[in-house]
C-alpha cells in the first residue's frame, strides 16, 4: 500500500523523502514497528510517540508522521500534520479499506445509558436476524468472538480493524459506545455514522486526565451529531438543544414528553422480592406495550431509544417485545438470584448522575430499606466522591462506604472524601474498607423487603490496586456472603 493513498483527504506536508512509497503496515506503538512500517507519533497522557523516533528508525520504519518539531532522522520519509490522532483515524480507515461503508453504524453518546442501550439494540436486531457487532465498555463482540474491553471506545486503528473483521464475518450492523474521551481524542474520525444517539448529559469526567471543563465535555459529545446521518435525541434532557449545536444530521426525538417523535407513557414499576421490572406503552411513531425484567425508569428511556433506532430496520413489534422481555445487561441493575426475601442488585453506577438516577428510581419501588454499598475509583475525578457520598446519604437509608478500584491512591483517603459527602446528608453510614467484608455486612444484616444495591463495579471481575488487577467479582462476593453463612 502506498503511503500517499493512506493520507488521502488529509492535509499534510512531506518534510523529507517521498510520500509515494510503499509501506508494509500502519503502526502507532513503537514496539510494533517492523521494516517498512509507517509510524504515527502520538503525544499521550503518559508517553510521547515522538520520543520513540530513533527507536523506530533503527527498526526500519519507512515513514513517520509527526505533529511537532523534532530532529529529522535520516533515510526515512517524514510527514508533518497538525493532529496526529485525527490523522491516525483517517489513515486507519483507508488502511482497512473503509469498512464502515460496508456496515450500518450506530454510535451512542451520553453520560449514562450507552452500554445498556447498545445491548438492547443488539438484542432486538439479532432477534430479527440482523447480525450485529458491538463495541463498548464491557467487551467487543464480533460474532462468536468476544474481546474484553480496555476502553469503552478503543483507539481509531482498533475500531477500523474491528469493523473490517465484522465485514469479513458477514456482520451487517455495528452498535458502539462513543465515549466523550473517544470523541475528544478523534478515535471515531474518518467515517460517518448512519445513526448517532444522545442519551443524556450530566456532570462527570472533569479533571484528572479527562475533560478540562463541562463545556469541553459537552462539545466533545456534540461532535457526533456533525458526524452522523440521523441523530436520535433524548428530548427530555436539558442539554438536548446544546448537543445539537451546529448539527448536520436529520433529527428524531424520544423521551417521556409527548412532543417527542416516539414517547413512553403509562410507566408501571413492578416489585416482588428478588424481582424488579418495568412496563410502559410506546406512543407516537409506534404504538405497543413493552415489559422488561430489569428495573428503573431510565431503562424505559434506554429501551425506548433502542426501539427508536430499530424502527429504521423494519423490525416487527413482536420481535421488539420479545427481545426486550429477555434483556439482561451484565452489571447494570443486575439482580443476583438468592432465595432470600430481599433483593440484591449489582450495578455500575460510579458517578453522581447514575447513582442519583439509580437510587431515585429504586426508591420508587418502595423497598423497606434501601441500602447502598459503594466506593470510588482512585486516580479519577475527585468530585465524584463528594457528590456520590451526598447523594447516597440523601437517598439511601444506609450507606456502606467501601473500596472500588483504589489504583494508586490509598483506599482510606478515598473513603474519607466520600464520607465528607455522606455527612452532608441525613442517611446512616458505616465504613468498611474491604469490599468483601462490606458486602458480607450488608447480607448479614439484610431484612425482609430490603433492596441492597452494590454499586460501582458492575461487570468488572477485578480490583485494581497499585497497577495490579486482582480477581474480584461482586456476584461471587454476594454468594459467598449468603451461602457461606448457612
Ligand atoms: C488518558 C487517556 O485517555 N488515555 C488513552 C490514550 O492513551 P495515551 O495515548 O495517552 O497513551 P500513552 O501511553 O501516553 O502513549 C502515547 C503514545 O505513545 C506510544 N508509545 C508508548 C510507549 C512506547 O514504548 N512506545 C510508544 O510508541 C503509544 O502507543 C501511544 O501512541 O489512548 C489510548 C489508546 O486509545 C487509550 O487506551 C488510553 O486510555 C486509558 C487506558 C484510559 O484510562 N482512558 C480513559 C480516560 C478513557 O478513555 N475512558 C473512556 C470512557 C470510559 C467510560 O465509559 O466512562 C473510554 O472510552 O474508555
Ligand atoms: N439512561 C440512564 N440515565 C441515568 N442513569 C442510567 C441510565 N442508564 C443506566 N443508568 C445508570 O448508569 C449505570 C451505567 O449505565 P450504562 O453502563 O448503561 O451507561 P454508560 O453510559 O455506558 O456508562 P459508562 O460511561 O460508565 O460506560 C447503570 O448501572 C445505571 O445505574
Ligand atoms: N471507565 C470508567 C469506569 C470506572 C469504574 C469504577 N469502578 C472505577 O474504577 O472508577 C473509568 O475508568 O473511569
Ligand atoms: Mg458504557
Amino acid at each position: 500500500m502506498y503511503l500517499n493513498e493512506l493520507l488521502e483527504k488529509l492535509e499534510y506536508t512531506c518534510l523529507q523523502g517521498d510520500a509515494h512509497i510503499l509501506v508494509t503496515d500502519l503502526v502507532y506503538d513503537s514496539r510494533k514497528v517492523k521494516k517498512g512500517s509507517v509510524f504515527v507519533c502520538i503525544e499521550g497522557a503518559v508517553a510521547d510517540g515522538h520520543d520513540y523516533i530513533p527507536d523506530v528508525v533503527e527498526k526500519g520504519a519507512a515513514a513517520i508522521v509527526i505533529s511537532k518539531d523534532v530532529n529529522l532522522p535520516k533515510n526515512v520519509t517524514v510527514i508533518r500534520v497538525d493532529n496526529s490522532r485525527r490523522v491516525l483515524a483517517y489513515m486507519s480507515a483507508a488502511y482497512f479499506d473503509h469498512p464502515a461503508k460496508k456496515l450500518i453504524t450506530i454510535g451512542i453518546t451520553g453520560t449514562k445509558g450507552k452500554t445498556t442501550t447498545a445491548y438492547m439494540i443488539k438484542s432486538i436486531l439479532e432477534n430479527t436476524g440482523i447480525k450485529t457487532g458491538l463495541i463498548g465498555t464491557i467487551e467487543t463482540i464480533i460474532g462468536d468472538e468476544i474481546i474484553p474491553a480496555n476502553n469503552t471506545t478503543p483507539e481509531s486503528y482498533i475500531i477500523q480493524e474491528t469493523f473490517a473483521k465484522m465485514v469479513d464475518k458477514g456482520i451487517k450492523c455495528v452498535v458502539m459506545e462513543a465515549s466523550s474521551q473517544g470523541l475528544m481524542q478523534n478515535r471515531m474520525d474518518g467515517f460517518t455514522f448512519d445513526f448517532g444517539v444522545f442519551t443524556n448529559l450530566g456532570y462527570d469526567h472533569i479533571g484528572a486526565n479527562e475533560h478540562k471543563d463541562f463545556n469541553d465535555y459537552l462539545n466533545c459529545k456534540s461532535k457526533l451529531f456533525r458526524q452522523c446521518k440521523i441523530g436520535l435525541i433524548n428530548i427530555d434532557d436539558k442539554y438536548a438543544k446544546d448537543i445539537l449545536k451546529d448539527h448536520t444530521c436529520k433529527v428524531e426525538t424520544f423521551g417521556f414528553s409527548e412532543n417527542a417523535d416516539i414517547y413512553a407513557a403509562n410507566v408501571e414499576l413492578v416489585h416482588k422480592p428478588g424481582y424488579l421490572g418495568v412496563a410502559y406503552k410506546v406512543n407516537g411513531l409506534m404504538n405497543f406495550d413493552v415489559a422488561i425484567d430489569i428495573p428503573g425508569k431510565f431503562n424505559v428511556l434506554n429501551s425506548l431509544c433502542a426501539i427508536a433506532i430499530c424502527r429504521h430496520f423494519n423490525v416487527s413489534e413482536d420481535d421488539i417485545v420479545k427481545a426486550l422481555k429477555k434483556i439482561k445487561v451484565r452489571g447494570r441493575v443486575e439482580l443476583v438470584p438468592l432465595p432470600g426475601n430481599y433483593s440484591v442488585m449489582i450495578d455500575y453506577a460510579h458517578n453522581a448522575m447514575s447513582l442519583k438516577s439509580l437510587l431515585t428510581t429504586i426508591r420508587e419501588y418502595n423497598p423497606k430499606r434501601l441500602v447502598c454499598v459503594f466506593g470510588c475509583g482512585g486516580n479519577r475525578s475527585k468530585d465524584r466522591r463528594f457528590l456520590m457520598g451526598e447523594i447516597s446519604s440523601n437517598l439511601a437509608d444506609l450507606t456502606v462506604v467501601t473500596s472500588d478500584n483504589p489504583r494508586f491512591e490509598e483506599p482510606e483517603d478515598i473513603i474519607k472524601d466520600i464520607v465528607t459527602g455522606v455527612k452532608k446528608g441525613p442517611g446512616k453510614y458505616v465504613t468498611i474498607t474491604d469490599r468483601r467484608e462490606a458486602i458480607k455486612y450488608c447480607i448479614d444484616n439484610a431484612m425482609e423487603g430490603d433492596v441492597i444495591i452494590i454499586a460501582g463495579k458492575g461487570h468488572e471481575d477485578y480490583q485494581e490496586i497499585k497497577g495490579v488487577k486482582y480477581h474480584m467479582d461482586d456476584r461471587e462476593l454476594v454468594k459467598e456472603a449468603y451461602f457461606g453463612n448457612r
